[in-house]
């Protein structure tokens, strides 16, 4: 059987771009070679991976791993555009894989509006550390695919910008997190946040991941704020706060089960923790 890279030459001819997402090093370096060695002008190849293994450069990393394959391409393509390796209007071939193991799908986009979604900007942009970013997503995942004893549980986490979140909020009971100095990623954090989620409000956690307190009612101005039809108060909320101060919100829905993620007002993810 003819593998993938038989044909790559000819899908990648007259791209702008080549997007490698987390090749092995004997493909990224073979690839690398015959791109090098066919005379034509060469695209421009980026890797986009955890880890830079294959010492590339340029070099896009993954702070997640993004299950859904749209959304790496979109933090692929985005992250590609921040360096300006990609522009608007380019076409991108993208080498990915989709199921475990090796590259196994080669995808082309032209890069438009509807490829930018913010997902990179969620990371590493938000004035919060994108590994807090990825802890705060992780604990929601592993949330909404377990739910709280069984039962589907909802939850909401600021993340960033804590002082004027916490000035645009008022307390809904006495804030377990007062005198303590926890962060998320801790392993009994991630205990103490599923037990606190069965109550109302939300978690507002600072910059470098602290929580700094539980059972928070936001009150944000929601004048023209942009999320989707559909979505109730703690999705509105959620988004809104993203407007009015420089936080990043996390929402898992207890009625759809879905994670999304707002930022300045607007809807940059959504993930469905059953795939994750
Ligand atoms: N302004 C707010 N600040 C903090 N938490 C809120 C706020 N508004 C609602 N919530 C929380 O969200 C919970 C669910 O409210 P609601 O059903 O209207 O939201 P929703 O967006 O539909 O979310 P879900 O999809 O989880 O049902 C409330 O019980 C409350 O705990
Ligand atoms: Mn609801």
């Amino acid at each position: 059987m003819a593998s993938l890279t038989d044909h790559l030459a000819e899908l990648v001819e007259d791209a702008d771009a080549v997007l490698l997402f987390s090749p092995t090093a004997s493909f990224h370096d073979r690839f690398v070679a015959e791109e090098a060695g066919d005379g034509r002008d060469a695209p421009e190849i980026v890797v986009v991976a955890p880890d830079n293994d294959v010492d590339a450069d340029p070099f896009v990393e993954l702070p997640i791993p993004f299950r859904d394959v749209r959304d790496r391409i979109r933090f692929g393509i985005e992250g590609a555009m921040e360096s300006d390796l990609v522009t608007e209007g380019d076409e991108v071939v993208c080498v990915v894989s989709v199921f475990e193991g090796e590259s196994d799908a080669v995808i082309r986009v032209t890069v438009d509006e509807t490829v930018h979604t913010g997902i990179y900007d969620l990371f590493v942009e938000s004035r919060a550390d994108p590994g807090v970013i990825r802890d705060v997503l992780e604990v929601a995942i592993e949330l909404g695919k377990k739910g709280q004893k069984g039962k589907p549980v909802g939850a909401l986490f600021v993340v960033g910008d804590a002082g004027k979140v916490m000035n645009k909020s008022r307390s809904l009971s006495y804030n377990p997190f007062e005198k303590s100095h926890v962060h998320v990623g801790d392993p009994i954090v991630n205990v103490m946040l599923k037990e606190f989620s069965r109550l109302d409000g939300a978690f507002v956690i600072s910059d470098s991941g602290k929580i700094v307190s539980a059972y928070r009612y936001l009150e944000p101005a929601a004048e023209g704020v942009d999320i989707p039809k559909g979505l109730g108060a703690r999705h509105m909320a959620g988004g809104a706060i993203t407007q009015d101060t420089n936080a990043t919100a996390i929402v898992l829905s207890e009625s759809d089960g879905l994670v999304r993620a707002f930022k300045g007002g607007r809807l940059v993810l959504e993930v469905d923790p059953e795939e994750y």
